[in-house]
């Protein structure tokens, strides 16, 4: 959509495939104004864009809002200290510290590790005898970030969770994820499904802040809604896809993206 988008204008564009392509540091890479980064893994996003900013293109995301928004650490702490709500969570480094994380939030919990996406292997763990299954699972992974635990609150007063975009300044829109049957978790990949909802004054001035506080240029804002703190963020998203947001919205976010391209960098 966003070729197709860079084609309706008359932008001239490279399409790089960094899993087939190397990325030299080469001055030759200024030749491009913007790099629009798209690798879903989240190391080939920060490295590419490491290396275009490297010779001065402007990325979007930058590699540091690709740091922040790629670790779910790192974003809460960003959004803890500007103020901005987050579930009640527990950093746990090893299984003895996660099952004392365990005591302190209280079953049911969600417990899930700093980076991936799609839902995959975030839990909700309803009481010790889970718990410890999803540590000894944790263990057996080579990746050691994987085996750092976020043990939360589990937020289940609304059957669905809230994505808005951000690009620039803007708040391009929001729309709600439905859990499926079967799920607790409402991502699209698992089944969930896009509606469209009212933005009101709060969730607008959350999601915008959220985006300010890690300098998020086009990123996406998953959003819980907590019986008595309000809106709270789960977490954000430097690479945002945007099938349900554009169902459920109607605004053509390729279009956008490639028209704010157009008025800031050309
Ligand atoms: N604390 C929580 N309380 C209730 N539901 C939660 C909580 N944390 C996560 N979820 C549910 O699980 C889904 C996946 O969690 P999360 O967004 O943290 O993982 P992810 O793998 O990064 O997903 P994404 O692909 O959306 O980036 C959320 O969209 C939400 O529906």
């Amino acid at each position: 959509m966003i070729v197709k988008s860079l084609n309706d204008k008359g932008i001239q564009y490279d399409i790089i495939n960094v899993a087939q392509e190397p990325l030299p540091f080469n001055r030759a890479l200024d030749r491009y104004n913007v790099a629009i980064i798209r690798a879903i893994s989240m190391y080939r996003s920060l490295y590419s864009a490491a290396v275009f900013e490297s010779v001065g293109v402007h990325t979007i995301n930058s590699s540091e809002v690709i740091t922040v928004a790629g670790d779910k650490i790192l974003t809460y702490s960003k959004l803890f200290k500007a103020g901005v709500p987050i579930p009640d969570s527990v950093i746990a480094m090893s299984p003895d510290a996660t099952l004392k994380a365990y005591e302190q939030i209280g079953f049911p919990l969600i417990d899930k590790p700093p980076i991936g996406s799609w839902g995959r292997m975030v839990s909700l763990i309803r009481d010790i005898f889970e718990g410890k299954t999803i540590i000894e699972h944790r263990e057996m992974l080579g990746n050691s970030a994987l085996k750092v635990h976020i043990v939360q609150e589990y937020i289940k007063e609304k059957n669905r969770d809230i994505r808005c975009i951000v690009m620039g300044k803007e708040l391009l829109g929001c729309y709600a994820r439905n859990i499926p049957p079967n799920e607790w978790r409402a991502n699209v990949a698992l089944g969930g499904t896009p509606s469209p909802i009212t933005i009101d004054e709060k969730l607008r001035e959350t999601a915008l802040k959220a985006a300010s506080v890690v300098n998020g240029e086009f990123i996406s804002i998953d959003i819980l809604e907590h019986a008595s703190k309000g809106y709270v963020i789960n977490e954000l998203n430097d690479t945002p896809e945007f099938k349900g947001f554009m169902l459920a919205t109607g605004i053509n976010v390729a279009e956008k993206l490639v028209d704010y391209i157009i008025s800031n960098f050309s």
